[in-house]
Parts: structure tokens; sequence; C-alpha cells
């Protein structure tokens, strides 16, 4: 039978299956997988279910005889039934409020993340583009904001204040023995949603889901981990049906004894495993990633991966004004926002002028503009945040606390950008003062998350700042038609375009700590990635159907950077010489051949 996906075939969907097929006939049987019980607790098991698709002899095997409809489903008929019924949910919610919809949708995908996480991830894998907005972002700010009425099972790890001193031993009450990914946050900054406690654990676990479907990591090897250390969310501590614990944030040297045991903890059971920092408030962001980068490998997405994001993306304006990638160090850009996010992205921008014209990184700082509540951030201002000051202008070149407008129409920048996670602050007047800008093609990247917390929509940025803009936002929005019959093209400027290839490369590199080079090769192969007609077209990242492919390139880039940073030690079988002897091919070969995907593997029990 046709596999068909929601949109019909997409290219990634059909490479992937392609990918896949070929798996299973170069084996000609999918390796088996060890189980360690039998009956009923198997079919309990989201890792070894196969629901109906148990075949026969597998049924006598397991102790499974009996306990399933008789009839033997296969896989394709499986994800066809999936497929059906969420289709047919499409149809019944036909009218109903948004947020309903989106919730229902996140209801179903999740009922089957819980059963089958084979069936599911391979829904996701070929559906990426439908799914990504529900399992993900923008529709996981939704779920964290209810996730205390909707929680029906665990998932993850949740290590709170009240464990302190007992997390070495908690660490080994999981029940994997291997562990390659684990994406942690203590909940204090969910996306522009602000402080949502406990129940920001979605974000690991949406984070996850994108780690198995775009970078191919086992989902038996992924970790989410919520750090319960309060929260400082009234209205969460209110409510009756709040999971976490009910105190005000811990601080200080109380907060930070938390998370070095838990460090500790989760290295010392797993060495070699990737930790990905996730959506912490500003201040803990920085301190944890100087704190921790030297000494475990880790990294913050929210600093370090959108930073490369942005960073392709300015690059890729460049491009698509048709000027050469050395005119970049001209580039005048205001960045509104100046949290974790704005400030990484102000940071690896401007290191990258600096090392494009070879001069020092104060002179780079000079076309940089940096907006944050208080408007443009100058050296006048009092109690300036340490990190914001080298980025802080000279107010005899414009006022202290200047407002977006004002900025913008003074400098005339070629590039405004938004990661203040307030929504509708690019209102009409500063997008029509964007009009003036000295860019033929300027650009404007709403990148706050989720959808209503964008700087500005994708219609309005057209219409008020002209059809000829480039135009990227964090949550996905449609293409905009034009009143020239042209398209103006959406860009998804969301650094799950790198995460998972940063994590991937540094896992299957064998590093121990992740260099900056490390994160510039993973921002430089994503910038190149495009064609200059795509780009001349303003498209500069990927289509979403694609991200098993760039992440592939990614990791590939990041580990080369590894072992050009003479610190890949190599994965499994494959030793750090014979890392350094791969070639660019060689290497991307590597990185695919170790991207799990989801077929049913015969299961064999073992006591
Ligand atoms: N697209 C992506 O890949 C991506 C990646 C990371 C973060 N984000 C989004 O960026 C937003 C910010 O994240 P963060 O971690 O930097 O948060 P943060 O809380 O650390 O920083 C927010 C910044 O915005 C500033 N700000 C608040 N109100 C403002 C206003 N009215 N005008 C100008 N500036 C204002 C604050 O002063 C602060 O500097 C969130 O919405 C998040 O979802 C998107
Ligand atoms: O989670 C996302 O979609 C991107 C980013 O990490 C964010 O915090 O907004
Ligand atoms: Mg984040």
């Amino acid at each position: 039978m046709m596999w068909r996906n929601i949109a019909g075939f997409s290219k990634a969907a059909a490479a992937a299956r392609t990918h896949g097929s070929r798996r299973c006939l170069s084996t000609a049987i999918p390796g088996p997988c060890i189980v360690h019980k039998r009956g009923a607790d198997i079919l309990h098991d989201p890792w070894f279910n196969k629901d109906t698709g148990f075949p026969l002899t597998e049924r006598d095997r397991l102790g499974l005889r009996g306990l399933l409809p008789p009839r033997v489903i296969s896989f394709e008929q499986q994800y066809d039934r999936f497929i059906e019924s969420f289709r047919s949910l499409e149809r019944n919610t036909q009218g109903q409020p948004e947020n309903v919809v989106s919730l229902a949708k996140w209801r179903i995908l999740n009922r089957l993340h819980d059963r089958n996480e084979t069936l599911y991830y391979r829904v996701l894998i070929d559906n990426i583009k439908d799914f990504a907005p529900i399992i993900y972002t923008p529709t996981v700010g939704l779920v964290c904001q209810n996730y205390s009425g909707l929680y029906r099972r665990p998932r993850g790890m949740y290590f709170s204040a009240q464990d302190k001193g007992e997390m070495m031993s908690m660490i080994y009450n999981w029940p994997a023995k291997e562990v390659d990914m684990i994406v942690i946050t203590d909940g204090s900054r969910i996306l522009g949603l602000g402080d949502l406690g406990v129940q920001g654990i979605g974000i690991p676990i949406g984070k996850l889901d994108m780690y198995v479907s775009a970078a191919g990591i086992n989902p038996q090897r992924v970790l989410p981990i919520m750090l319960d250390v309060g929260t400082n969310n009234e209205k969460l501590l209110q409510n009756p049906l709040y999971l976490g614990v009910r105190q005000p944030r811990l601080e200080g040297e109380e907060y930070l004894e938390i998370i070095d045991e838990f460090m500790e903890a989760a290295f010392t059971r797993w060495p070699k495993a990737v930790v990905q920092f996730e959506d912490f408030q500003a201040k803990w962001a920085f301190e944890t990633l100087e704190r921790y980068r030297k000494k475990f490998c880790m990294f913050n997405d929210d600093v370090q991966g959108t930073a490369g994001v942005a960073l392709a993306g300015l690059l890729g304006t460049v491009r698509a004004q048709g000027r050469p990638l050395s005119d970049f160090v001209n580039q005048k850009i205001v960045v509104v926002g100046a949290g974790s996010a704005g400030l990484g992205v102000t940071k690896m921008a401007v290191q990258a002028v600096a090392r494009m014209a070879g001069i020092s990184e104060i002179a780079a700082t000079k076309n940089f503009y940096l907006i944050d509540k208080d408007g443009l951030v100058t050296t006048e201002r009092t109690k300036i945040d340490p990190a914001a000051l080298p980025f802080a202008k000279n107010p005899a070149e414009i006022r202290e606390g200047a407002s977006i407008v004002e900025v913008v129409k003074k400098v005339r920048p070629h590039v405004l950008l938004g990661l203040s996670g307030v929504g509708g602050i690019f209102h009409e007047e500063v997008l029509k003062a964007m009009r003036e800008s000295d860019s033929c093609k300027p650009a404007i990247f709403a990148m706050s998350n989720p959808t209503l917390n964008a700087e500005c929509t994708a219609v309005d940025a057209f219409k008020h700042a002209g059809g000829n803009i480039v135009f990227a936002s964090g949550s996905p929005f449609e293409n905009v038609e034009l009143e020239n019959g042209k398209v103006g093209h959406v860009n998804q400027a969301n650094n799950m375009y790198l995460f998972p290839g940063i994590g991937l490369g540094t896992l299957l590199s064998g590093a121990r700590i992740i260099t900056d080079g490390m994160l510039q090769a993973a921002a430089e192969c994503l910038a190149s990635y495009m064609t200059d007609e795509e780009v001349q077209k303003g498209i500069l990242f990927p289509s979403i159907n694609n991200i098993r492919h760039i992440t592939t390139e990614v990791g590939a880039a990041v580990l080369r950077a590894a072992v050009s940073d003479d610190i890949a030690e190599g994965h499994g079988d494959v030793g750090p010489k014979d890392l350094s002897h791969m070639s660019k091919e060689d290497t991307v070969n590597y990185i695919t051949r170790n991207m799990w995907f989801p077929i049913y593997s015969p299961l064999v029990h073992e006591k």
C-alpha cells in the first residue's frame, strides 16, 4: 500500500522513507532489539509496543498471545489509520477556536507518543511540516500553560529543591542504561510566556522530539529534565492543580547548589551525554553557561543556538540584497531585546564582523543598536547589565532610552531584529519607518515565540514595510500574497535549524565540551545551505521538510570543527584517528549511518 503524508509526499518524507527502506533491504531484516520484559508489560511500554503490529510468532515468543485482537495489522496500515483519525479530528473541529483545535491535535499525538513511539516518530518525521507546530512551537507553549490540567502520564525526570543530596541516587531511577541527549529547563522563561514553573517540562519534551525527528537520536536515549526550584508565578502558586513545588524560586547559592548537584549526577551516570540548557531566565542562562561550558558537554540553545540561526539569517539578507558577504560589516542592525537571546545574537554577529573586517570586537559594535524594555541602551544607562555594556551607544549619537521608532528613523537600519518576547511592538509606525531603510531589501526578523508574542505578523510586515522586505519569524506564519501577485516569503528563524545538529555532531565526535569553533561551524553551514536563487527570492532558511538533511549537514560541520579543535575523542567503535581521516563526505555518511529511523525491530526477550 502507498503511504501518504498529510500534504502528499514531501521531498524530505520521501527521502526519509527511501533511507528507511534502504536500511531494511541492506540488512534484510532490521536488527533485533533486546527487551527485558514480557506480556502485558511490553504492551504498556511505548518504547517496545507495536500494538496490533506484533507478528504472531512474536506474540508467542513474548507471551502476548490472546492479549491482542487476532488480526495482525501492518506498520503501513497502522500509519494510515492514525493519519485518518487525525484528518477526521481536523474535520470534526472545523470552526472551533484555534486554541481548542491545537490542543485537540496535541492530545491525539501525545496519546500516540505515550502508546507507541515507533509509530509516533514515523508519523512525525513523515509529516514534520504539519506536526512540528503542534509538538513544538507554537502549540507547545499552550501545552505548558495548561500542563497541570493536561497531565496524564509522567515523561522525563523531575528534580526539585526537596531532592537536595539525593540526586546522585535518583538519576539511577531512569530506566534507560544509556542516555545521549538531555534537555533541561528550570521553567523560568518559557518562550515569551514567562515563568511557568514545573509546567515548562513541555519544552524539553518538544525539543527532544525534534532531536529524534531531525537528528535521528534514538528516543530510548533522550531525557527531558525539569529542575523545579519553585516559581514566582503567583497564579500558578494559587492554582490547586499546580504540580510543582509551591514556593518562590530559589536564588543565589541555593539555586546553584541544586543545579551543580544535578550536573554532577547526570555526568557521573552518563559521562558522554550532551546537555542542552533551555528557557532559563537570562541571568541563569549566562551564569550556568559560563559555569559549565568548560567542565561539561553542554550548551545553551537560547543563547548559542539562536545566535547561529540569526547570524545565518543576517548573512542571508546580505546575499538577498545581491551584495557580497563581505558587505555584512556595513550592515546596520537594530536588535530589540537584550536578554539571553538578543545578547547572544548580538555577540555572535559582532564577532563575525570583527573576523570579516579584521578589526577589534569593540570597533565591530559600531553598527549595532541594542534596545531593551527601557529603550536604546547607551553608556548613560544607570545599572547597566554588564553583558550589554559592550554594545551601549554613545548618547551623543542617539539619546539614552530612545524608542524603537526613534532609533529606526535615525539609523535607517538594514535589519530590525526582535527577541523581546513582546507581541506587536513592531507596530505600523515602526514598520513604515523601515521603508526608509538604507537597504534595498530591508530585513525584519520577528523572532519571539509563540505566535502572539511575535514582534509583528508576516502580513503586517509586508503590508507596512513593503513587498521588498525579507521576513523571518520564530513561530511559523503562512507566506503572504502581495498585491502585485508575487509571494512574500516567510522564513522560520528558529533555533530548531541548529540545535539538533549541534547535539548530534557533538555526540558523534565524542567531544567533552562544545567550543565556539563548533558553534560557528554550525552557523556557517546553515548560512551556506540555501542557493543564490532561493536567497534572491527572500528564502533564507530551508523548508522544515528538509530538517533531517540540514541537521545531517550541520552535524557533520560540528563534528569536523571538533576534529579541527582537537577535542574529538570518538564514539563507539570509531576512534579519534578514524574521525580525523574522514573526508567531508565520509563524515556525512558516518552521521547518516548513526541516525535512528523508526521501523519495527524484532523483539528478543532476555531475562
Ligand atoms: N526564534 C528563536 O529561535 C528564539 C530563540 C530564543 C528565544 N526566542 C524568543 O525570544 C524572546 C526573548 O527570549 P530571551 O531569552 O532573550 O528573554 P529574556 O527575558 O532574557 O529577554 C527579553 C528582553 O526583551 C526586553 N524587552 C522587554 N520588553 C520590551 C519592550 N517593550 N521593548 C523592547 N525590549 C523589551 C527585556 O528588557 C529583555 O532584554 C522569547 O519570546 C523567546 O521565545 C526565540
Ligand atoms: O522554542 C523555540 O521555538 C525557540 C526558542 O528556543 C525559544 O525559546 O523561543
Ligand atoms: Mg528556548
